[in-house]
C-alpha cells in the first residue's frame, strides 16, 4: 500500500482528526521506538543499522495491531549516521503503511528557511523520512516555528512542541517568569492555543466536544502537575499533549490523571519505550507488555 493510499493522508484529513481517530480506536498508548544500545544487547542484536533495523521493524510489528501510534527516538539512529537514517526511514514507511501514526521526535528549531527545511525534510508525505507529526524546540522563539507549522497545515501533519519537558532540569527555563509574570512554558502553551484555534475550522462549524488541534505540546508524564501550579492552561485550543515519562521514568496513570485534570480524558497520549522494550525481544512478549499498558492507561 502506497502512504497515498492510507487514510488520512491521501485524503488530507487534518493530523488533530488523524489521532483522535487513532486514540479513539486503540488509546492512548504510544510506544517508543528507541534502540538504545543495552536494549539492543539484550535482544542480541548488532549495534549497527542492521541491528537498528531489525529492532524498529520488531516493535512495528508487535504494534500495529495494538496501538495506533509510535514514536521512534530519533538520536538512537542518526548515532550510526547515514545507515543509521536510512534504517530510520525504513522503520517509518513500515509503520505507516500498517496503519501507525509515526511521531518523529527530532526536537528540531531553528529559523526561517532553515525551520523550513527541517519540517520538509520531516513533514512532508513525499520525503524519505516522511512521519505524522514531528517534536519541535520553541527556543529560537514559537513564531520562528511559522514554517513548520505552515508544512504542517500543507501536509495534514502534526507538530508536538516542547511544554514542560519530563526531565527536572527543563523547569530552570520552562517555568521562568517573564516580567508580566507568565511562565515560559505558560507562554508556549498560550501561543499554540492561538495558532490551534487560527488554524481550526470555522466557528459554527465545530463539532462537540471540540476536535484535537494539529498542534500538540510535549508535556511529561512526570512534570505535569506543575502545569496546574503554575498556572498554564492546557485544554485552551485542544493540543495533542504528548506525555513521555511513564513507566521508566516513574509516572504512574494515578499522578497523570490528577497532574493532566481536565485535559486527560481526550487531550493525554502517553509515550512509553523503555517500559514496552524491555519485554522483547519476543513479539508476542512486546504484545502483551503494550496490552497491559493500554489497559493500565485505558481499562
Ligand atoms: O520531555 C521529554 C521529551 C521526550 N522524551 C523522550 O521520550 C522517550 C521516553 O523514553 P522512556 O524509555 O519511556 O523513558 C525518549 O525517547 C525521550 O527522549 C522524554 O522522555 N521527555
Amino acid at each position: 500500500m502506497s502512504d497515498g493510499d492510507r487514510p488520512g493522508v491521501g485524503d488530507r484529513l487534518s493530523f488533530g482528526d488523524r489521532l483522535a481517530a487513532a486514540m479513539t480506536a486503540s488509546g492512548r498508548l504510544c510506544v517508543g521506538i528507541d534502540p538504545h544500545a543495552e536494549l539492543l544487547a539484550s535482544w542480541g542484536l548488532a549495534d549497527d543499522a542492521e541491528g537498528l533495523r531489525a529492532f524498529g521493524e520488531r516493535v512495528v510489528a508487535a504494534a500495529a495491531d495494538v496501538v495506533g501510534v509510535v514514536k521512534p527516538q530519533v538520536a538512537f539512529f542518526e548515532r550510526h549516521g547515514p545507515a543509521g537514517m536510512q534504517a530510520l526511514a525504513e522503520v517509518q514507511r513500515s509503520a505507516r503503511q500498517a496503519g501507525l501514526l509515526v511521531i518523529a521526535d527530532a526536537k528540531r528549531g531553528d529559523i526561517g528557511s532553515t525551520m523550513a527545511g527541517y519540517a520538509e525534510a520531516w513533514l512532508d508525505p513525499a520525503a524519505p523520512l516522511a512521519a505524522d507529526a514531528l517534536t519541535v524546540s520553541p527556543y529560537l522563539g514559537v513564531g520562528a516555528l511559522a514554517p513548520a507549522v505552515q508544512a504542517a497545515r500543507t501536509h495534514g501533519a502534526g507538530l508536538f512542541v516542547l511544554g514542560l519537558t519530563s526531565n527536572p532540569e527543563g523547569q530552570d527555563v520552562q517555568l521562568a517568569r517573564s516580567a508580566a509574570g507568565a511562565t515560559v512554558a505558560g507562554e508556549v502553551a498560550a501561543r499554540v492555543a492561538e495558532l490551534n484555534a487560527a488554524g481550526g475550522r470555522p466557528a459554527g462549524d465545530q463539532p462537540s466536544p471540540a476536535p484535537l488541534g494539529d498542534l500538540g505540546l510535549v508535556v511529561g508524564a512526570t512534570t505535569a502537575p506543575l502545569a496546574a501550579e503554575h498556572g498554564i492552561d492546557l485544554t485552551a485550543g485542544r493540543p495533542p499533549l504528548l506525555a513521555p515519562g511513564y513507566g521508566a521514568q516513574g509516572a504512574d496513570v494515578a499522578a497523570m490523571r490528577a497532574g493532566f485534570g481536565e485535559a486527560w480524558e481526550r487531550q493525554v497520549l502517553v509515550n512509553a519505550s523503555r517500559g514496552i522494550l524491555r519485554a522483547g525481544p519476543a513479539e508476542r512478549d512486546l504484545v502483551a507488555a503494550m496490552e497491559a499498558a493500554r489497559e493500565d492507561l485505558d481499562g
